[in-house]
């Protein structure tokens, strides 16, 4: 039984996620909740000739309901940027949503696991941190930022380069934090290794970095990534479920609090995150949500130690905006 809540099911990637968790045989309940068109998405996702019910939910008196009883919730509630913004301009409105939604879930499903895509992921990780920790129910090894679409894109634009490599399969870890210079791809340690000019691999370190501008502005005003974000999205949440669910160990990327697992965690601090709370790392997921941080066991090239200490600076200014939002500095005493 395995009842999944997405909030801002409605939207751009609301709707793809949602079908995609409805394909997913070991989902029994589908909440989606929306503040609009949510029925709509909801009785045409119904259909589906898969097993588990689909319930809508509109509107913020429905959503007490929407997050009681559920072991999962996925979040791309919130704006999309526009080209010539960055997702810290997402922060001021997107801020607000986060709270809201994740103090629905501490008091209605203390235990579930959170899944956030909403962006500034940087500082909505935190925020939610925070509200959880108010509520007296944060469990660090519980919530995720959802940073599997760069992963994704790392495998992909390998592919885009070297066409002989299969992009289903390559694994390229990526570190650091969702936006910007605070993306790391560490592609010396591809797996299958790549052989990569030092020119390729500042390009494509770049083109990863940047990957949701390239969309951001092909849409052109429409929004910015939705259906690559569905599937990364779909991919976390399932990896999730299965870890959950078989007890078998799955790793995928998250953006989390690095005292989920402090031993595993000195690498990553060793290599730049210094005393940062949060970061992005490979984590073991099993059935209480991160089992461990999967370490990297492996020398990182000179260049991937600069672009890391360029993303932890920005890191902790992100990280502390959620925090400051969260809890403003005169309630920190
Ligand atoms: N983590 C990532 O890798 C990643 C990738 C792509 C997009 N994103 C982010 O995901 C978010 C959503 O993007 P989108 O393209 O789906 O946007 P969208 O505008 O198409 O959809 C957002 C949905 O959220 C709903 N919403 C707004 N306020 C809400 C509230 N208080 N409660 C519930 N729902 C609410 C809207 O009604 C809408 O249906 C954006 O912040 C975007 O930047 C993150
Ligand atoms: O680029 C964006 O604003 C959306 C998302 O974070 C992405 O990486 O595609």
């Amino acid at each position: 039984m395995v009842s999944v809540a997405i909030l801002g099911a409605a939207g751009g990637i609301g709707q793809p996620l949602s079908l995609l968790m409805k394909l997913n045989t070991n989902v029994t309940r589908l909440h989606l909740y929306d503040i609009v068109n949510v029925p709509g998405v909801a009785a045409d996702i119904s259909h589906v000739a898969t097993n588990s019910e689909v319930k809508s939910f509109l509107g913020p008196s429905k959503l007490p309901d929407a997050v009681t009883d559920i072991d999962l919730a996925i979040i791309p509630a919130g704006v999309p940027r526009k080209p010539g913004m960055t997702r810290d301009d997402l922060f001021k409105i997107n801020a607000g949503i986060v709270k809201g939604l994740v103090e629905a879930i501490a008091e209605n499903s203390p235990r579930a696991f959170i899944c956030i895509i909403s962006n500034p992921v940087n500082s909505t990780v935190p925020i939610a941190a925070e509200v959880l920790a108010k509520k007296g129910c944060y469990d660090p090894r519980r919530l995720f930022g959802v940073t599997t679409l760069d992963v994704v894109r790392a495998s992909r634009f390998v592919k885009d380069i070297r066409p002989k490599v299969d992009a289903a399969t390559l694994r390229v870890p990526v570190v650091g934090g969702h936006s910007g210079t605070t993306i790391v791809p560490l592609l010396s340690l591809a797996s299958p290794p790549v052989e990569l000019s030092e020119k390729e691999v500042e390009e494509l370190t770049n083109r990863i970095q940047f990957g949701g501008d390239e969309v951001v502005k092909a849409k052109d005003g429409a929004g910015s990534a939705t259906l690559s974000m569905a599937y990364a999205g779909a991919r976390f949440a399932d990896s999730l479920i299965r870890a959950q669910q078989s007890g078998v160990a799955v790793v995928e990327p998250a953006f989390v609090a690095l005292d989920a697992d402090p031993e595993g965690a000195a690498e990553y601090r060793n290599l730049g995150a210094g005393s940062l709370r949060f970061f992005a790392v490979p984590v073991e997921l099993g059935p209480s949500g991160i089992k461990r941080i999967v370490p990297l066991n492996a020398t990182i090239s000179t260049y991937e130690r600069k672009a890391i200490a360029v993303a932890a600076d920005a890191l902790a200014i992100n990280i502390d905006t959620g925090v400051a939002f969260a809890t403003p500095p005169a309630a920190q005493e």
